[in-house]
Parts: C-alpha cells; sequence; structure tokens
C-alpha cells in the first residue's frame, strides 16, 4: 500500500490557493495515487458548524483559537487520520500553519499557548509538505473584492494580513524542508504549473 501524504496549502485570503487544490488532486489521481480533498476549518459536520460560526459570529483571539483546534481535533479524527492510514494523499485548504499566522501573528497572540494547543490536538502529525501561495496584501485583497463579499476575517484590514504573510513567511522559513513557497502573483496557468511540480515526487 502507497505511504499516505499530508499535503497542506496556505496564504492569505485571496492568495489563490483554493483555486488550485482540484487541479492538483486531478494531477496526483492521474499517478494512480488516491486523494482526499479537504479544508480548514472544516472537513466534518462537526468542524464545519463551527466553521459557519468562525466565520460569521465575534469573538477574541483566543475563543477563534480554540474553535479551530476544536474543528481540528475533530477533522484528524474522523477524516485525516484515517484517510493517511489508508495511504490517501491528504490535500488540505489550510491548517496549523494558519493558526499561527491569523491568531498568532495576525491577531498578536500568544505562540506559546497555541504551540501546546498543536501539541494536545496533533500529538505529532504536522503535514509532510506545505505549499504557501505568497502574494501582497494589496493584491489578495483586490482578487477578493472582485471575487465575493467579504467574511469576517476577510474584513481585516491590510495591515493585519501584512501581519499574516509576515506569519507565513516566518513558519516558512523556521521549516524549509517541509514549505515550498509559490510566487502567488503570477498568472493562474503559471502557478498551477509551479503547483504541480512540486507533487511530482512524493515518493511511493
Ligand atoms: N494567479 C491568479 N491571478 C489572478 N487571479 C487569481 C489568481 N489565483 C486566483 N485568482 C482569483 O482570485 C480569487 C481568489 O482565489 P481563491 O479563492 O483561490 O483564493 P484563496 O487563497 O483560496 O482565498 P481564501 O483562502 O480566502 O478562500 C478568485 O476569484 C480567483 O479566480
Ligand atoms: C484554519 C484557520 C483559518 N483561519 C481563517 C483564514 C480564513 O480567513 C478563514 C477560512 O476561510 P477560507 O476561505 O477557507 O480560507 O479562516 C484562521 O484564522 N485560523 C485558522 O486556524
Amino acid at each position: 500500500m502507497p505511504v499516505g501524504r499530508f499535503i497542506t496549502f496556505e496564504g492569505i485570503d485571496g492568495a489563490g490557493k483554493s483555486s488550485h487544490i482540484e487541479a492538483a488532486a486531478e494531477a496526483l489521481r492521474a499517478q494512480g495515487r488516491s486523494v482526499c480533498c479537504t479544508r480548514e476549518p472544516g472537513g466534518t459536520a462537526l468542524a464545519e458548524a463551527l466553521r459557519e460560526l468562525f466565520l460569521s459570529r465575534e469573538m477574541d483571539a483566543l475563543t477563534e483559537a480554540l474553535l479551530v483546534f476544536a474543528a481540528r481535533r475533530d477533522h484528524l479524527r474522523c477524516v485525516i487520520e484515517p484517510a493517511l492510514a489508508q495511504g490517501q494523499v491528504v490535500l488540505c485548504d489550510r491548517f496549523t500553519d494558519a493558526t499561527m499566522a491569523y491568531q498568532g501573528f495576525g491577531r498578536g497572540f500568544d505562540l506559546n499557548v497555541l504551540a501546546q494547543l498543536e501539541a494536545w490536538v496533533q500529538a505529532g502529525r504536522q503535514p509532510d509538505r506545505t505549499l504557501w501561495f505568497d502574494v501582497p496584501a494589496t493584491v489578495a485583497a483586490a482578487r477578493r473584492a472582485a471575487a465575493r463579499a467579504p467574511d469576517r476575517l476577510e474584513r481585516e484590514d491590510l495591515a493585519f494580513f501584512d501581519r499574516v504573510r509576515a506569519g507565513y513567511a516566518a513558519r516558512a522559513e523556521a521549516a524549509p524542508q517541509r514549505f515550498v513557497t509559490i510566487d502567488a502573483t503570477a498568472s493562474m496557468d503559471a502557478v498551477r504549473t509551479r503547483v504541480l511540480a512540486t507533487l511530482h515526487d512524493l515518493g511511493p
């Protein structure tokens, strides 16, 4: 049986990551892989219900962190771990790097507390590879404005998204063996080519 692989897609809102997950899944399926596409917060009925609250209700940074980790626990237990145990490739739209970037760097919440929650919830599980779609906050804001009405997080100002982006940069610098940085200011086709190239060497 193939070894399961856990691949996460990260970036500030509007960076373009969601646009490329399905193409990545198709390319992997064409290689004979079984693929599970999922997202955070979300991926289970409970976690999707928490997502709805998270994106719509006002709350402080600790409540945000507790909600995303509660959703993550259910998601790991019910979807991610079983899929990896079956040898599937799990493509996940956001994971704990988002918590560190948004709640940690964006909100200024204590990174050590987040790391403790991470240890409790994940029991050592980490992504095998993380594709970080990097764009300036101004570019992402223009893409979002052209695409949809903003949710609670997307109503934050450019300074917030600058801090979140800096958070992703810090995470990428701290774990260069796991992170692949994608220049997401490039055209859709160029980004897609780069994404597919990063998924060619996933191993057996
Ligand atoms: N490389 C690109 N060039 C121009 N427009 C793009 C590019 N990538 C994505 N877009 C457009 O930007 C918008 C946001 O893309 P997408 O929803 O994939 O971003 P996202 O990073 O998943 O955002 P979120 O995390 O908030 O859901 C969409 O309208 C999409 O068509
Ligand atoms: C996992 C996670 C997510 N967020 C934020 C990031 C986005 O603003 C939304 C999710 O919406 P998307 O359209 O699916 O990107 O939630 C967060 O703040 N912390 C997290 O851990």
